[in-house]
């Protein structure tokens, strides 16, 4: 579905991301992790056109989108969700869920705001479609973001350190609502620092270590017999 080749990133004489190559199956949940300033962000960030690589190439679905100057085209079918949500603060709920796919997809309102309300609903905030989100705790922000997105039926989820913002508290509300996710076939592409998360809900695990990719294989492989001492460092540290 998602396939990179040789893809290397530099920002003025800066190599964040060297050489990578990957490929994300359909229906895969992949978590991206590793140290901070390792290029994780950035490699996402490149799986949308958020980021031109450098060289190298990305493909979706067989269709080779580096060089696609219609931008949209990718981020109808690559849906993101940012650390910091970027909700619009003066829309509500079901206003922030149903105004892309009627701008975008020019769905008329009725319609997308039946298919907002849906999502709204599966994500838990049937009772908040009215609010705006300066009412909304951050959990309850991210999960309206989460539902925007998937408004937009993407092929793909990009998620960037969702969790990262949030108050201990309502990291397991996000995280469940990404297992749901996941459990409905969503190819998922997830910079990460719960690992948890990683290793009970991912298929595969890219490590990646000063803009390399260091480790690729499924958890149980990565988190119980990692092959690198970069991997093994950074596993030692941190659980
Ligand atoms: N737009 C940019 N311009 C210049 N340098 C950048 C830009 N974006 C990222 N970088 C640099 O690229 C490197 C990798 O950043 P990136 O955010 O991809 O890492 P990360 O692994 O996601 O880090 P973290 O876990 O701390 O979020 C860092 O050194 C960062 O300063």
């Amino acid at each position: 579905m998602i396939r990179v080749e040789g893809v290397t990133k530099t920002f003025d004489s800066n190599t964040v991301l060297e050489d990578i190559s990957t490929t994300i199956n359909q229906g895969e949940v992949v978590a991206v992790i590793g140290p901070s300033g390792s290029g994780k962000s950035t490699f996402l960030r490149c799986l949308n056109l958020l980021e031109k690589p450098s060289s190298g190439s990305i493909w979706l679905n067989n269709s080779e989108i580096t060089n696609l100057t219609n931008k949209l085209e990718v981020r109808e079918q690559v849906g993101m969700v940012f650390q910091h949500f970027h909700l619009f603060p003066h829309k509500t709920v079901l206003d922030n869920v149903s105004y892309a796919p009627q701008k975008v997809k020019k769905l008329k309102t009725n319609e997308a705001e039946e298919t907002a309300t849906q999502l709204i609903n599966k994500v838990g905030l049937g009772d908040k479609l009215d609010a705006y989100p300066n009412r909304l705790s951050g959990g309850q922000k991210q999960r309206v973001a989460i539902a925007r997105a998937l408004a937009m039926e993407p092929a793909v989820m990009l998620f960037d350190e969702p969790t990262s913002a949030l108050d201990p508290e309502m990291v397991k509300e996000v995280l469940d609502v990404m297992k749901d996710l996941a459990q409905t076939g969503m190819t998922m592409v997830v910079v990460t620092h719960e690992m948890n998360f990683a290793r009970e809900v991912a298929d595969l695990v890219l490590f990646l270590d000063e803009g390399k990719l260091m480790e690729e294989g499924p958890p149980t492989t990565f988190f119980n017999s990692p092959t690198t001492d970069r991997a093994k460092g950074f596993l030692d540290k941190i659980l």
